[in-house]
């Protein structure tokens, strides 16, 4: 019997804050700005994918005690950005990062709910854990977490969401007008949760929403965190985004499943991409060489190469070679906030740096360019579709997240040139066809768990 030939499903990124955005590019607009949000994600619903991206980041980044400046700065929040794009589109899903770690979970049950009655059951939610004290120094929680409970608590707060969602039956707003009754039960809402992270009982005040729970997706590499995944998630959002790698990864997480009485079908494997489309494949790849220009300027290698050296490089040139100095470890980090390099491995790094530098004769910016900057899928039209769909077919994944480098235009030539293409061959809708992103993407519907309202009366 041959096997059937899987969709591919599509998320689309907002274009991040971090330098791989260009927005030095005449064409890059605000990052802020509505008009970017909803240009950007009417272009992803044209393209017919499955849901738009926000990542989030509760602190920016910090340099030398300063704001990162070569990061694109500013990060609005993600509820309101996307209730707000909730009513510009119809069908395309809306997935937000929101952290488990400096969260509650009413509050955040709350919102979710609230969104996925505002976009009629688009809602996503994608689960990280970072629990730095950096960034909980915004929350009065500096130091707060023990990294080892990071999936204990998120473990905790999606459990906790979950019976407050199913504290609502969808039979239970009936406003029959003749009885006088607007609610079948009056003990619609009622919930209680209790463990070593929350005690908390009373009544939710949101209905059942259109889709009872918003999706859940999971981004984190850990053995605990795929686990975590495992376990909770619909989707995982990984790195791991090359052919072997991916195949890997999928097994792995697919293998995990059984472990929590769930079907490989009920995870789907999504990695984080990037790509440039061109007329031509040689196009394409001269239009890639421009872009990591674009993206690793003179100043952008010299921090990179700070990050990992932990100290003052200011005074090196970025087209001269690497530092003969070695990297300071076992003090504060330069960076803080998401820094790229663990401390431990700084030595190995830069050991591992100069030798490429030595041995292809590279300058720093060129070095950093090689090492950081490589986009995932570069090529015409039909070489970046025809990998896709090699990807997605050899089990290396379900589908991507795709990140432009240009808000918002990025998306646009792999919406008019590629998806066509995907469309054509059948591996990606031409019309939504669920109502809900549960249905759309494939997904099993969730009842709401019976338990939720009889533990608490
Ligand atoms: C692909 C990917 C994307 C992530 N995006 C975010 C993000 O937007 N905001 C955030 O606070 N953490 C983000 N994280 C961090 C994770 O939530 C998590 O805290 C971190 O990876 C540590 O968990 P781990 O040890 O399981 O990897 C991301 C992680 C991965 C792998």
């Amino acid at each position: 019997m041959t096997k059937q030939r899987k969709q591919i499903r599509l998320g689309a990124h907002f274009p991040g804050v971090n330098n791989t955005t260009v927005w030095s590019d005449p064409e890059a607009g605000s990052q802020i700005s509505f008009e970017s949000f909803r240009r950007f994600a009417q272009t992803a619903e044209r393209g017919r994918f499955d849901f738009l991206f926000l990542a989030e980041g509760l602190r920016l980044r910090e340099h030398q005690g300063r704001i990162h400046d070569l990061d694109v700065v500013g990060r609005p929040d993600t509820f309101t950005v996307l209730a707000a794009l909730a009513g510009v589109t119809e069908h395309i899903g809306l997935a937000g990062t929101i952290n488990s770690t400096f969260n509650e979970p009413y509050d955040l049950a709350r919102k979710f709910a609230t969104l996925d009655h505002l976009s009629a059951g688009r809602a996503a939610w994608n689960v990280v854990t970072s629990s730095d004290a950096f960034t909980g120094e915004n929350f009065r929680r500096g130091g707060y977490l023990d990294p080892s409970d990071r999936y204990t608590r998120a473990a905790a707060t999606v459990g906790a969401a979950r019976r407050l969602w199913d504290s609502w039956l969808d039979g239970d707003l009936i406003a029959d007008a003749q009885e006088g009754r607007f609610v079948a039960d009056p003990h619609a809402g009622a919930y209680a949760y209790h463990d070593r992270f929350f005690d908390i009982r009373g009544r939710f005040n949101v209905p059942r929403s259109p889709q009872g729970r918003p999706v859940i997706l999971q981004a984190g590499d850990s053995p605990e965190g795929r686990d975590f995944a495992a376990a909770n998630a619909d989707a995982i959002f990984t790195r791991h985004s090359t052919l072997e790698a991916g195949q890997e990864f999928y097994r792995d997480v697919k293998r995990r499943l059984g472990q929590f009485g769930r079907t490989p079908e009920e995870l789907l494997i999504l990695p984080g991409v990037t790509f440039v489309v061109g007329d031509t494949d040689e196009e394409a790849q001269e239009q890639a060489r421009v872009i990591r220009r674009q993206q690793v300027s003179g100043r952008t290698a010299i921090n990179f190469l700070e990050q990992v050296w932990n100290r003052d490089l200011s005074a090196y040139d970025p087209d001269g070679p690497l530092p003969d100095v070695d990297p300071v470890v076992g003090t504060e980090l330069l960076t803080q906030g998401r820094a790229s390099v663990r401390r431990d491995d700084a030595l190995q790094v830069a050991r591992r740096w100069r030798e490429r530098a030595e041995a292809d004769n590279l300058s720093i910016r060129e070095l950093v360019i090689e090492t950081t900057g490589r986009q995932s899928f570069i090529g015409s039209p039909l070489t970046v579709a025809s990998q896709l769909n090699y990807f997605v077919q050899n089990d290396a994944c379900d589908g991507f997240i795709l990140v432009p480098h240009l808000t918002p235009g990025g998306l646009d030539p792999f919406v008019d040139k590629v998806v066509p293409l995907l469309q054509e061959i059948g591996v990606l809708r031409t019309e939504y066809s669920g109502g809900t992103l549960r249905e759309n993407l494939g997904l099993p519907p969730q009842a709401a768990a019976a338990e939720a309202r009889e533990e608490a009366s």
